[in-house]
Order: C-alpha cells, then sequence, then structure tokens
C-alpha cells in the first residue's frame, strides 16, 4: 500500500501569509484609525469574543443561547462591584466573574441540558430576561442608573486609559480566545463537539459523553461572554444593564448566524458587520425616514432572512470559497495507541440469552438467542420488519432489552449504555450513513478512535495533546489505507460516493481497535459494483482475523460472505446455521417467499 502524500509544507502556506497579513493590518488599524472608530473597533472585538462563545455552543454543538449577553453582564458586574465598592485589583475581579459565570452556567446547564428540544433556549431566555431585572432593580447594583466610576485597567503598571491602548488588549483578548476555539476545533474533543451536531446516535456510538460534554462547552462559551463583560466595564468605566438584556443576547445569536456559526471567523466577520451596519443604520436612516426610531432593528430582521435565505451557512463559507485552503497537517509520527487484547479465535464473544424487546403491545425482539464466536461473520438476516433493526440496537445499547442478557467478551452488557459497549471492544457503522461531510476522510476516521483518547477541553484549548492526536492520525491514516481510502484521506467526505462513505464508516470503526465489528445494512443503496467493493473489504478483514456482525437485506451479499447466519421473522428466530443449511430450510424458504436465496451472481 503506497502512503498518501501528506499536504507539502515548507514555511508558512499562502493561507498561513494571508493570516500573518491579516494580524499585521489588526496591529496597525487602531493606531492609524479616528477615535470614534477605534472605540466601535474595540467594541466589535469584544462582541467577537462573546461570539466566538456562541460558535462553539450553537454553531458547532447546535445548542441555543439567547442569555450570552446575561453572561457578559455577570462578568462586567462582578469586576465592576469588586473594584468600585471593595477596591479590588480588576484583575481579581476577572477571576471572580469567571468564578461566577461558571458556577451559574454550570448550574444552569446541568438542570437543562439533560433534556432535548427547547428547553435549554427557554432556560436561556427566563435567565437572560430575570438578571436583566436583576441588574436594574438592585440598589447595590446601581439600578437602571448603572454603577460609575470603575477603575481603568492596568497592565505592567501602565493604565490603559486611552481608546487605542485599550483596543490592543480587546485586540490580545480576541486573539487568545479565537486561538483556543481553534485549537479545540481540531482536537479530539472539538471532534467529538461536531459529532453531537450529527445527533446523539453517532457521538455516543464512539464513547462521547454527551452530556458532560454538553456541560463543558455551555460553560466554556459563558466564561468567553464574561471575559468580554470584564473587558466592556473597564472600557466604558461604567455600567447599565441596557447592554446585557434579551435585546442584546439575540443579537449575539444574529451576528453568529449571518457571519457563519460553524467557524470562528464567522463569528468574527458577524460581529463586525452587524456592529458597524447598526451604526451605519442609526446614522442615515433617520435622514431617509425623516423620524427618529429603532429601525435599524427593522432592516436587521430583514437581512437576517435575506441571509438564512441565501447563505443558510452565513456569509463566511462565501469569503471561505475565495481564500486559499490549508491542507490539514500531519504531524510526526510518534508514540502509538494502546490495542486492547483480541480474544482467542473460535471463543464465545457475543451471547444474546432469551432477548425481548417489546414496544407496547409489540414484541419486536421475542425470546431470541444466538451466539457470535471470534473469527466468524456472523449474518443477521430477515423480512421487513423481522427485528434485525431492534436487535442490533439491543447489542449496541441504543435501546435496552426488556429481558434477557446479552454478554459481550464475558461481561453483561444488557444494561449497559452505547458508550460503555463501545468501550469494550464494539464498533459499529451505520445504516443511514453518519459521515460528517464538511471533514476530511482522515478527521472522520480519528472520530472512531475518541475512546481511545484522553485529552480533554483544557489540554485541547491549550494544544497540550499532539502526541496523543499525532497517534490518533497515524492510526486512522493506516487504517483509511486498510480499507483502500488512505489515497483520499485529505478529501471531504461529502465529497465521496455513497460506497465510499460506508466503507469510510468501516475505517472509522476499525480506528476504535474493536473486538467485533457491528455492520448494520452496509449495502443498502449501494451501486452492484459498490457492493462488490464492500464484499471484497469484508472478506479481507475476515482474513485478517477480524469478528463482523453484519445486519443485512442483500441475500446475494449475505450468502456469499457470511460464515453462519440468524434468521428472524417475526421478531422471532426461525433459523440458524451455515448458508446452506439455511438456505434449504422450509421455514425460511416460507419466510422468504419470492426471494431468491440461491446466492448466486455474487463475486
Ligand atoms: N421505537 C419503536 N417503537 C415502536 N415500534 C418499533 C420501534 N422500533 C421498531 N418497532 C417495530 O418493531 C418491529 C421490528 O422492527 P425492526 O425495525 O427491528 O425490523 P427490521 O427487521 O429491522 O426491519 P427492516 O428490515 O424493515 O428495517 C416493527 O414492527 C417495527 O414497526
Amino acid at each position: 500500500m503506497s502512503a498518501p502524500a501528506a499536504p507539502a509544507r515548507s514555511g508558512p502556506s499562502p493561507r498561513g501569509l494571508l493570516t500573518i497579513a491579516a494580524v499585521v493590518v489588526a496591529l496597525i488599524l487602531p493606531l492609524i484609525l479616528p477615535v470614534f472608530q477605534v472605540t466601535l473597533l474595540t467594541n466589535i472585538l469584544i462582541f467577537s469574543i462573546v461570539v466566538t462563545g456562541l460558535v462553539l455552543l450553537t454553531g458547532v454543538v447546535g445548542l441555543t443561547s439567547f442569555g450570552h449577553a446575561a453572561f457578559m453582564g455577570v462578568g462586567a458586574y462582578t469586576t465592576a462591584i469588586l473594584s468600585t465598592r471593595l477596591g479590588l485589583s480588576p484583575w481579581l475581579g476577572l477571576l471572580a466573574g469567571f468564578a461566577v459565570t461558571g458556577a451559574v452556567a454550570a448550574f444552569l446547564g446541568l438542570i437543562t441540558l439533560r433534556m432535548q428540544g427547547h428547553y435549554l433556549p427557554l432556560a436561556t431566555i427566563a435567565w437572560g430576561i430575570s438578571l436583566y431585572y436583576v441588574f436594574g432593580n438592585t440598589p447595590a447594583l446601581g439600578g437602571n442608573t448603572g454603577l460609575t466610576d470603575i477603575p481603568a485597567l492596568s497592565l505592567f503598571g501602565l493604565r490603559l486609559t486611552g481608546s487605542r491602548q485599550f483596543a490592543y488588549l480587546a485586540l490580545l483578548s480576541l486573539g487568545l480566545v479565537a486561538l483556543g476555539a481553534q485549537f479545540l476545533l481540531s482536537s479530539r474533543t472539538g471532534r467529538a463537539m461536531r459529532a453531537l451536531r450529527g445527533g446523539p446516535l453517532v457521538a455516543e456510538a464512539f464513547g462521547v459523553n454527551l452530556f458532560a460534554l454538553r456541560v463543558q462547552v455551555f460553560v466554556l462559551s459563558a466564561l468567553m461572554a464574561s471575559l468580554a463583560g470584564w473587558l466592556y466595564a473597564h472600557n466604558q468605566r461604567f455600567l447599565n444593564p441596557t447592554p446585557f438584556g434579551l435585546n442584546s443576547g439575540i443579537e449575539y445569536l444574529f451576528m453568529a448566524v449571518v457571519g457563519g456559526s460553524g467557524q470562528v471567523w464567522g463569528g468574527v466577520l458577524g460581529a463586525g458587520l452587524v456592529t458597524q451596519l447598526r451604526e451605519t443604520l442609526r446614522d442615515v436612516l433617520p435622514g431617509l425616514l425623516g423620524q427618529q426610531g429603532n429601525f435599524e432593528t427593522v432592516v436587521f430582521g430583514l437581512l437576517v432572512i435575506l441571509v438564512l435565505q441565501f447563505a443558510r451557512r452565513g456569509l463566511w463559507p462565501l469569503v471561505e470559497r475565495a481564500l486559499p485552503q490549508d491542507g490539514l497537517k500531519l504531524l510526526p509520527a510518534g508514540a502509538t495507541l494502546p490495542r486492547r487484547p483480541q480474544p482467542t479465535p473460535g471463543g464465545p464473544l457475543l451471547q444474546v440469552e432469551r432477548a425481548v424487546k417489546t414496544f407496547g403491545g409489540l414484541r419486536a425482539v421475542s425470546d431470541v438467542s444466538f451466539e457470535l464466536r471470534a473469527g466468524e461473520i456472523l449474518g443477521l438476516i430477515g423480512p421487513n420488519g423481522a427485528g434485525k433493526s431492534t436487535m442490533f440496537n439491543l447489542i449496541t445499547g441504543v435501546n435496552p432489552a426488556s429481558s434477557g442478557v446479552i454478554r459481550f467478551a464475558g461481561q453483561d452488557v444488557t444494561r449497559a449504555t452505547a458508550g460503555q459497549i463501545h468501550r469494550l471492544g464494539i464498533s459499529r457503522t451505520f445504516q443511514h450513513v453518519k459521515v460528517l461531510p464538511e471533514l476530511t476522510l482522515l478527521e472522520n476516521a480519528m472520530m472512531g478512535g475518541y475512546a481511545r483518547g484522553k485529552a480533554g477541553m483544557l489540554a485541547s484549548l491549550l494544544r497540550l495533546e499532539r502526541r496523543e492526536e499525532a497517534a490518533l492520525q497515524h492510526e486512522a491514516l493506516s487504517q483509511l489505507q486498510r480499507v483502500g481510502l488512505g489515497a483520499q484521506a485529505y478529501a471531504l467526505a461529502g465529497n465521496l460516493p455513497l460506497g465510499q462513505q460506508r466503507i469510510l464508516e468501516v475505517a472509522r470503526a476499525l480506528v476504535g481497535d474493536p473486538s467485533l465489528l457491528l455492520l448494520d445494512e452496509p449495502a443498502a443503496g449501494l451501486r452492484y459494483g459498490e457492493k462488490m467493493e464492500l464484499v471484497g473489504l469484508l472478506r479481507r478483514l475476515r482474513d485478517e482475523g477480524i469478528t463482523v456482525l453484519i445486519v443485512e437485506h442483500d441475500m446475494e451479499l449475505v450468502m456469499n460472505l457470511v460464515d453462519r447466519l440468524v434468521v428472524m421473522n417475526s421478531g422471532e428466530k426461525l433459523a440458524e446455521g451455515s448458508p446452506p443449511e439455511v438456505r434449504a430450510s422450509p421455514a425460511v424458504r416460507e419466510a422468504y417467499l419470492g426471494v431468491d436465496m440461491t446466492g448466486e451472481g455474487a463475486a
């Protein structure tokens, strides 16, 4: 097998040069712009920090928050109170703001993030409204008049009283936040966050603790808003509740959506465009309409509808298309990931004993028992509605069995979750392909190794996990080569035909170092040539000693591939045996009335 060409690297790439140029421009701007524009720029930088948090939470993970302006308010008011009333250092105020915001976000997250649906958005609306009134109605917080005389920040003995100086602090803060967010997104944790958007089934199947990850991202994004609030308080030097109300919370979401909520630079673009546009409209509209009023809000509403209509993923992807692309950087090979001990060939690996699954009055799986031995390919077949998918879900922990016992590698997994079962050594593919189209094949395959890594969110934000990331990259690359997709490792998964996407799912499952590979209707929707490619791959994997359980409709494919078959019908086990034995069974013939069971014509 030839190794795929990693994108060549010598000196900065065109994209790298462009980034350097952008940084230089950003560093020059506060020096050359008029003061009122520097103030606007500082506000844009501060808002961009809040929006970066929303990019991670809403754009990447898919959770909506209207309450991030309120989190910004917590950061702002905490430092304002501590520095004005108690005379403490604003830097202590920053830490205290983080502590209070983190505690509130963790509390809100813990009670709402277990629930599906609209609970989080509703909770954040309630939180945004109530905090606004707390700020406005609490005399100790200055009420609606607000707090004045907030001290200026000092950095290395330098008081940041000038707007140009403060712009540099805001720029540095946004730079660090954006860099951390970029690091996070290109890490094990970042891939898990992206997988969450693809639906809980996928992320759980790789061993991701969905709830813990959601809470972590929610808290992280709230901390970013708190940092923005701290900057805002010490830049404005006075506070009132208005910038932290629900309206602002909605506006930050606007910024994320307009810019392109899935990418960090999309958030910055959105914050820049919306803030600048608001200022321009405030100047221009009264003259045009001949009267004062908040008409810019109406224009904003229309603009968001237009952007959503014509650029669903926001404006950044349009910019991205014009920019030179940077290939994924392959890290130097180093440590390898630990491997699990493989089971003794021929020994019992999976035992299903009298499994039952009922849905109301329906027995979808009724008293089914079978055994899978290490090293064999077992097919689970049956007509439509036979209970195959339900059985698959019982084994993979998607649904718990109503009764009966399922053992894997000697352990009772009847009540285990999908993640626990995966960590014990079962990797799966999906009936409806679930790859992330905007990521490369390599990154998709790396997701399969989530449970083999340890690096958490903090290590990812600080990029302290490169050794583990390198090991994951090289493992994913070798599994892609194993299934014949090595040469396309750096292509986007969304550009592959369905057949190769299914093979990518097999590679992704193999990166999990499974003792058992579970394939859910892998031939569904494939053309003849693609099926033959799949059969060839599965035969090779069997020859390499991989144990496979395959649920499949395609009789030809199954009959020519598997060592043994379990046939289900109406929830019950109808027959079990080698393909010739099953083919000869009168009961099976009756269940498959009219279906060609010869398996002839397959490769
Ligand atoms: N979540 C559910 N709630 C209620 N009934 C369900 C559920 N899942 C499956 N069923 C029912 O259980 C029975 C078995 O369905 P299952 O999907 O397991 O069959 P299958 O053999 O996989 O069929 P197919 O090949 O058509 O996918 C069907 O009658 C189905 O309607």
